[in-house]
C-alpha cells in the first residue's frame, strides 16, 4: 500500500468512527476517497497539513426545532438543519431539502458533495446544505407557508448574503423559497442575495428553474461529443418527474434525443414515442398532481423502479434521489445497451453501480459535475442581486452553458494530466479535491 493510500484509509477510519451510523455520509466520503490517491501522491503538502481530515468534518452543523400549527389547529414539530460544510471557497452555498427522510447523515453527504461541486463551477462559493424532515406532499399552500415561516424564524440568524445563501432542493421550489424569503425580510431586511431560486418577480434570476436540467444536458452533450457521440437520435430514460427531471427532458428533446420514460417514487411512465414534457410539467409543476395523471395515448404507467425497465436504450439520466441505482439495476442498464449515465440527482448511483460503470467504460457524468448548473445559476442570481441588475434569459443561459462546458474541459484535462483515460469519476473528484485542498492550504488551520 502506498503512503498516500495508507493516509487515506487512516482518515476514513476516523471519519467512520466518528459517525458509524451515518451511512449516506460515509458512502459519499468512501466514493470520493477511493479516487484521490494520485493527487495526494503528487502533493505531499496535503498529507502534511492533514487536509483530508479537515475536509471531511463540517465547519458547523446547526439543528433546531420547527414548531408550527396547521390550518386545522393541530400542532406539529419538525427538525430543522443547516450544515455549513466548507467555506474555503466562499460563503456556504447549497439547497434546502424538505422530505421525511432528511437526517444529519443525508445533509452531511449533500454538504460534502456540494463543496466539491461548487468548486468546479469556478465561482466563489463554499458548500452547505440544509432542510427538514417536514413532508410538503399533499399540504395546502397555507400550511406550507406556516411551516416555512417557522423554519426561517430560526434559520435567519445563521444565514446572510456574505455568509450562507440557501436555495431549493427536493421539496423546495419557487413557492417555498418565496415564503422563506418573505419571512426573512420581515425579520431582518430585504437583502435580496440571501436566498436563490427566488421567483423572478422577487428578483430571482431568469433561467434558475431550468438550470439544473439544462446544465445536465450541456455537460453530457460535451462529454458525448468529446467521445464522438451526441444526444441526436438517442433513446433516453430519465428518473424523477420534479424540477430537474422536467427540464432535463425538455433539453434532451431540443437536442434531438427521445426520452422514453420518467418516474416518481411509486412507478414510471413508459412512452415509446417520447414523453410530452409540457403535459408532464402541467401535471407536476402547475397542478402538483401524481404521475398517474399522465394520459398521453400510447403511454402506460408501470409500478416499480424505472431502472428495472428491460428495453434497449442508450443514455440513462437519474434525476430523482440518492441511491436509486444499485448494482442490480446497473447490470440491467448494461444489458439494455446503455453506454452513458449522467447524474442530475445527487449520489443516485451507489458504489457498486459506479464500479460497474467504470469497469464497463460507460461514459459517466458524476453528479458533482453534471448537476452543477443549478448552483452555478444560483451564483449568477447572487451576482445580479449584488449589482442590482437583471439579465435576460439568453444572457443567463449562455453563461450556464459555458460554465458546464468549462467544467467538462477541466475534468478532461485532469484525466490527461493523471493518465486516467476517460475515468471521469476520478477526473471530477481530483479536479475538485485539488481546488478545495489548495484553498484550504492557503488559509492555514482554521
Ligand atoms: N433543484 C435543483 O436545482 C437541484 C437538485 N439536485 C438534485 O436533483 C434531485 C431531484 O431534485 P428536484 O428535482 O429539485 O426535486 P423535486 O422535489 O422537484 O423532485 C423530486 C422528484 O423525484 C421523485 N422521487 C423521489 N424519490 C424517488 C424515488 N425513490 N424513485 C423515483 N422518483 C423519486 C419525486 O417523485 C419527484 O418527482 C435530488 O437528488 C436533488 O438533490 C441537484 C442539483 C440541483
Ligand atoms: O442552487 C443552489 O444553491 C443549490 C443547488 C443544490 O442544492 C445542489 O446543487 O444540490
Amino acid at each position: 500500500m502506498t503512503a498516500a493510500k495508507e493516509y487515506i484509509e487512516a482518515v476514513y477510519q476516523k471519519v467512520e468512527k466518528r459517525g458509524p451510523h451515518q451511512k449516506e455520509f460515509l458512502q459519499a466520503v468512501r466514493e470520493f476517497f477511493n479516487t484521490i490517491e494520485p493527487a495526494i501522491e503528487k502533493n505531499p503538502e496535503y498529507k502534511k497539513w492533514n487536509i483530508l481530515e479537515q475536509m471531511a468534518e463540517p465547519e458547523r452543523i446547526i439543528t433546531f426545532k420547527v414548531p408550527w400549527m396547521d390550518q386545522a389547529g393541530h400542532i406539529h414539530v419538525n427538525k430543522g438543519y443547516r450544515v455549513q460544510f466548507n467555506s474555503a471557497n466562499g460563503p456556504y452555498k447549497g439547497g434546502l431539502r424538505f422530505h421525511p427522510t432528511v437526517s444529519e447523515s443525508i445533509l452531511k453527504f449533500l454538504g460534502f458533495e456540494q463543496t466539491f461541486k461548487n468548486s468546479l463551477t469556478g465561482l466563489p462559493i463554499g458548500g452547505g446544505k440544509g432542510g427538514s424532515d417536514f413532508n410538503p406532499k399533499g399540504k395546502s399552500d397555507a400550511d406550507i407557508m406556516r411551516f416555512c415561516q417557522s423554519f426561517m424564524t430560526e434559520l435567519y440568524r445563521h444565514i446572510g448574503p456574505q455568509l450562507d445563501v440557501p436555495a431549493g432542493d427536493i421539496g423546495v421550489g419557487g413557492r417555498e423559497i418565496g415564503y422563506l424569503y418573505g419571512q426573512y425580510k420581515r425579520l431582518v431586511s430585504p437583502e435580496t442575495g440571501v436566498l436563490t431560486g427566488k421567483p423572478v418577480v422577487m428578483n430571482g434570476s431568469l433561467g434558475r428553474t431550468e438550470a439544473t436540467g439544462y446544465g445536465l444536458i450541456y455537460y453530457t452533450e460535451e462529454m458525448l461529443q468529446s467521445n464522438g457521440k451526441s444526444f441526436k437520435g438517442q433513446k433516453v430514460v430519465v428518473s424523477g418527474s420534479g424540477n430537474v427531471a422536467i427540464y432535463t427532458i425538455k433539453k434532451v428533446h431540443e437536442y434531438g434525443g427521445t426520452v422514453i420514460a420518467c418516474s416518481d417514487s411509486s412507478g414510471y411512465i413508459y412512452d415509446e414515442n417520447g414523453i410530452d414534457s409540457d403535459m408532464l410539467q402541467d401535471i407536476k409543476e402547475v397542478r402538483r398532481e401524481r404521475l398517474t395523471e399522465y394520459n398521453k395515448e400510447g403511454s402506460r404507467y408501470i409500478e416499480g423502479s424505472v431502472w428495472d425497465l428491460a428495453v434497449p436504450y442508450d443514455i440513462a439520466l437519474p434525476c430523482a434521489t440518492q441511491n436509486e441505482i444499485d448494482g442490480t439495476k446497473a447490470k440491467q442498464l448494461l444489458e439494455n445497451g446503455v453506454y452513458c449515465v449522467s447524474e442530475g440527482a445527487n449520489m443516485p448511483s451507489n458504489i457498486e453501480a459506479i464500479d460497474l460503470y467504470i469497469e464497463n467504460n460507460i461514459l459517466y457524468g458524476p453528479a458533482k459535475a453534471a448537476n452543477a448548473g443549478g448552483v452555478a445559476t444560483s451564483t449568477l442570481e447572487m451576482a445580479q442581486n449584488a449589482s442590482h441588475g437583471h439579465w435576460t434569459l439568453e444572457q443567463v443561459d449562455e453563461q450556464l452553458k459555458q460554465i458546464m462546458i468549462n467544467i467538462f474541459k477541466s475534468v478532461d484535462e485532469t484525466c490527461q494530466e493523471y493518465n486516467l483515460g476517460n475515468n471521469y469519476l476520478a477526473g471530477v473528484n481530483i479536479t475538485s479535491f485539488v481546488k478545495i485542498a489548495d484553498a484550504m492550504l492557503h488559509q492555514g488551520i482554521v
